[in-house]
């Protein structure tokens, strides 16, 4: 359904001396196969948008190739767009056309009937939660109905091929999982592939099939939630003991651990099977006198896989809100703090 080869896209931004390229997408393969639900996944200004950008034919390749539905993104853009369905992360209705005028419009442009556009846009408006919203004008929305409405425009042409670029962004979290919901549904119901970009490690571990991670315009993993996780080092061991008694905590810990951390009351590490080693660590710290006040085992997190492949962490950028298209400074920033914090 998708298959890209070498993708590369250079910005240049500055003038002068000031002059400066971003290349925001370094050589991407990708492939999807019919049915799939894949989610792209990376920290802010990996360039997830940008590769969602040239598949969905807003955006020239610099470099590379790639088909969407077996048309090339560059050659037959027409029939690339005709065959998707794509919710940009800023969404497009933002009028003062009412909101079921913008969704049956923008099904007429795909070549519905009115008819079918009415019938079907209703039908989402009851799936997604807007119900009563269809004569609100679309300026007069809040955020969430506004992200819900770019999502039935989106999906009105009931397209077997679905672009999502962040879909949950600005949705309260009960609006969150029924989206979740929806999506899982396009695939059993009809059988839909979707290719969706996000920064909640959640949101990828519940949806997809598999999990393409991107960081600084290369994809460094293409695998199955639970794959990745095997990726990592073992499990998170966190003692907390009792004051003047975590050095020596640390010392056990260590002599079956990786990456021993002591944080105030807390030492932790990495543990090839935890379930195993706790009990012997356990007689062992209380041989030494060692006062446990609590113990806790976390098997490894989709995080902890982005920070086992690039050495830094995923979790700040989670924290994002998406940034309006085309704004550098601000991509530049979040890029920088991201690095600033897992330093
Ligand atoms: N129009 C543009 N002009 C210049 N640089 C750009 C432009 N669009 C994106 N970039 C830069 O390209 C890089 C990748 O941006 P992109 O928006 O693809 O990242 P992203 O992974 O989607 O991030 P986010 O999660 O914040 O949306 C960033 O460094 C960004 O600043």
């Amino acid at each position: 359904m998708i298959h890209a080869r070498g993708l590369v896209q250079t910005f240049h931004t500055g003038r002068g001396k000031q002059k400066t390229e971003v290349r925001a997408v370094d050589g991407v393969d990708l492939d999807v196969e019919e049915g799939e639900v894949v989610a792209f996944l990376g920290p802010n200004g990996a360039g997830k948008t940008t590769t969602l950008r040239m598949l969905v034919t807003l955006l020239k390749p610099t470099a590379g190739t790639a088909t969407v539905a077996g048309y090339d993104v560059v050659k037959e853009s027409a029939q690339v767009r005709r065959s998707i369905g794509y919710v940009s992360q800023t969404g497009g209705a933002f009028s003062g056309a009412f909101a079921g005028d913008e969704v049956v419009d923008h099904g007429m442009l795909y070549g519905m009937s009115r008819a079918d556009a009415v019938r079907r846009g209703q039908q989402l408006f009851d799936e997604l939660q807007l119900e009563g919203l269809w004569r609100r004008m679309c300026k007069n929305m809040s955020g969430g109905q506004k992200r819900r409405l770019d999502i039935v425009m989106g999906l009105i042409h009931d397209p077997t091929l679905v672009f999502l670029d962040e879909p949950t962004t600005g949705l309260d979290p009960q609006a969150r999982a029924n989206l979740w919901g929806h999506i899982a549904d396009l695939r059993r119901e009809r059988g839909a592939t979707v290719f969706l970009t996000t920064h909640y490690l959640d949101e990828a571990d519940a949806l997809a099939d598999r999990i393409v991670i991107i960081d600084r315009g290369r994809i460094v993993a293409s695998d199955t939630a639970d794959n990745l996780k095997t990726q990592v080092n073992g499990d998170l061991v966190d003692l907390e003991v009792a004051p003047g008694q975590v050095s020596t905590a640390a010392d056990k810990l260590r002599a079956i651990a990786e990456h021993v951390e002591v944080a105030g009351s807390h030492v932790s590490g990495r543990v090839r099977r935890a379930g195993r080693a706790v009990p012997a660590l356990l007689r062992d710290l209380d041989a030494a006198g060692v006062t446990l006040e609590s113990v806790e085992v976390h098997r490894p997190t989709l995080d902890d896989v982005f920070l086992t492949l690039t050495g830094r962490s995923l979790r700040d950028a989670e924290a994002g809100t998406g940034k309006p298209e085309d704004d550098e400074a601000t991509a530049a920033e979040r890029d920088d703090s991201l690095e600033g914090a897992a330093r």
